[in-house]
């Protein structure tokens, strides 16, 4: 598929289809917090997402040096960068004829990378006008505007063809909609053999319930955090099975603590450290095959 098979995408905008999608769209067309755009300064790749990996001590050095909490904003975006590649090692043998699909693609970090590793096309939607235009922009800087292409979208309702996409992703973006909807759209456009990945956060079922923590995050971010269980029984509905789950939990952890420590704290830090300390909630990684 090429930009020029959807110009209805860029040519209108399409209004949203509830009120709380109208919150979501508003929400990140208002966000500009620092943790998100000085981390993105410092390559370009503006992430909407968390980190994995051990820290480098030997690169951050000493906390009293000046230079320390550039190197710590370095640090934090390395991991998130990590985050996405390993998403990426998960879809599978990409040719530069294809086309992927980035479902909630926030300022289009992730699809950057992607047509850097794979010189395929990179379809991302996004519910908000400000980051539609803000992966556009990147990716005109980039002279990659033919090939990376975000529009204002509802993932649950793409213009994309029946089984025209070779693999599609949802990086942390599963928690503002409906799984079993979401799922039947990825099982729509995703070719028979295609590969769908998420990384997301999820509560625990082995808990009982959302702890407080979770519903603190969900608060934080107006967002609907599923289980673990839920994710798999939508997929198993949705004709998408599961081939690799990893959870990511120890891994993230590292991260979470590095980011409490900078001057960039949001104030949800400690909601993410005491739940997956305390398992009620789980950084996760599942790669499903659409069969
Ligand atoms: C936390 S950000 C993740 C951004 C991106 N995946 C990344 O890794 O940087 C969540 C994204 O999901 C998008 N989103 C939420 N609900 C959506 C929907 N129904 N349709 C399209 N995008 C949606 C938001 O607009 C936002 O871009
Ligand atoms: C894992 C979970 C539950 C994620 C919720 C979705 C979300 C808001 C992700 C990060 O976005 P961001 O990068 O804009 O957030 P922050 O400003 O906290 O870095
Ligand atoms: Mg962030």
């Amino acid at each position: 598929m090429t930009t020029e098979t959807t110009p209805a995408l860029s040519a209108t905008i399409p209004a949203p289809a509830t009120p709380y999608q109208e919150d979501i769209a508003r929400y990140w067309n208002n966000e500009a917090r620092p943790v998100n755009l000085r981390l993105g300064d410092v390559d370009g790749l503006y992430h909407h997402h968390y980190g994995i990996g051990a820290v480098d001590h030997a690169a951050l050095g000493d906390p009293e040096h000046r230079e320390y909490e550039k190197k710590l904003i370095a640090e934090l975006h390395r991991l998130e960068s990590a985050q996405a590649e390993l998403l990426l090692d998960h879809l599978g043998a990409i040719t530069s004829d294809d086309t992927l699909v980035d479902a909630g693609c926030g300022r289009g970090g992730s699809m950057v990378m992607a047509h850097r590793r794979f010189g395929c096309r990179v379809q991302g939607v996004t519910l908000s006008e400000t980051q539609a235009e803000f992966g556009n922009g990147r990716a005109r800087d980039l002279r990659i505007q033919d090939h990376v292409r975000s529009h204002v979208c509802n993932m649950l309702d793409t213009p994309f063809e029946k089984g025209s996409v070779a693999a599609s992703w949802n990086n942390e973006s599963t928690m503002y909609v409906d799984l079993h909807d979401l799922f039947a759209e990825h099982s729509r456009i995703l070719e028979v053999g295609g590969r769908y990945v998420t990384i997301t956060g999820c509560w625990n079922p082995r808990y009982g319930q959302p702890s407080k923590w979770v519903s603190q995050i969900n608060a934080h971010f107006e967002c609907n955090i599923h289980s673990r269980r839920e994710y798999l029984r939508a997929m198993a509905d949705n004709r998408l099975v599961p081939q690799t789950i990893i959870d990511l939990t120890p891994d993230t952890l590292p991260y979470w603590e590095l980011r409490a420590t900078s001057s960039l704290v949001t104030g949800i830090e400690e909601a993410f450290i005491e739940s997956y300390r305390d398992g009620s909630f789980q950084y996760v990684l599942i790669a499903a095959d659409r069969v």
